[in-house]
């Protein structure tokens, strides 16, 4: 089985295939999708992130989700390997951070067990709902802190792959949603 480090390169050069356009095309589908979810749709609370350029674009997803009375939360980096949640008020309330990410100012958010929803970005998922992160463990720390909250990875088609190596850290999501669905 191939390691995690050449993995994520395998995903960065099956990124580099397609235009931006494509990935526009896409990320649309997959928010689509997303947003079509009988889960989504009964959710009070989110947390999503705000995605960087080589990501499944959450932007217009964190409007929709916000203009229909959800609250949505977005993580900032705090240190090497932790992050916090604050409620997204908006694009012009986003400041950026670490990583060049678009961070929340609003108000911080530690009602974990409150939260119904968590939409997480990859590198990689697997067909067994494991993911691949980009190896610095923010997420697999973060989200064990709320293990009641339902995980749904979000990816584009060609970040599915079979089998990922799993350790003991790795936290499984309960669904993966991509562009073909
Ligand atoms: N949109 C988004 N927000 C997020 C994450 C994410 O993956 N995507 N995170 C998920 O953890 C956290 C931030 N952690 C991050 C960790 C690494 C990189 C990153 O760009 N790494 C480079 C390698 C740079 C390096 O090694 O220093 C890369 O992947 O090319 C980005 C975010 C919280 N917010
Ligand atoms: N819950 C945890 N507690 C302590 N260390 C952890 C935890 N989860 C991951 N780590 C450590 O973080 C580092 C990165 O892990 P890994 O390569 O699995 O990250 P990843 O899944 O790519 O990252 P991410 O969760 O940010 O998306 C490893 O050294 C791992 O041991």
């Amino acid at each position: 089985m191939t390691n995690k480090n050449d993995l994520r390169k395998i995903m960065r050069e099956r990124k580099r295939q397609f235009t931006g356009e494509k990935l526009g095309e896409m990320s649309l589908s997959a928010v689509t999708g997303l947003l079509s979810h009988y889960i989504i749709k009964n959710v009070r609370t989110i947390f999503i992130y705000y995605s960087l350029p080589d990501e499944v674009d959450t932007h217009a997803l964190a409007d929709v989700l916000a203009d229909s009375g959800k609250t949505v939360l977005l993580p900032a980096v705090t240190g090497d390997c932790d992050m916090e949640l604050h409620r997204y008020e908006g694009k012009q309330s986003l400041k950026r951070g670490a990583y060049g990410i678009m961070e929340p100012t609003g108000e911080l958010y530690t009602c974990y067990e409150n939260i119904d929803v968590a939409v997480v970005p990859g590198m990689a998922f697997d067909a067994e709902n494991n993911r691949l992160g980009r190896g610095k463990g923010y997420y697999d720390r973060f989200l064990a802190k709320m293990p009641g909250t339902y995980k749904i990875g979000l990816c584009f088609d060609f970040q599915k792959v079979e089998k990922l190596p799993a350790d003991k850290n790795d936290i499984k999501m309960d669904e993966v949603i991509c562009n073909g669905q």
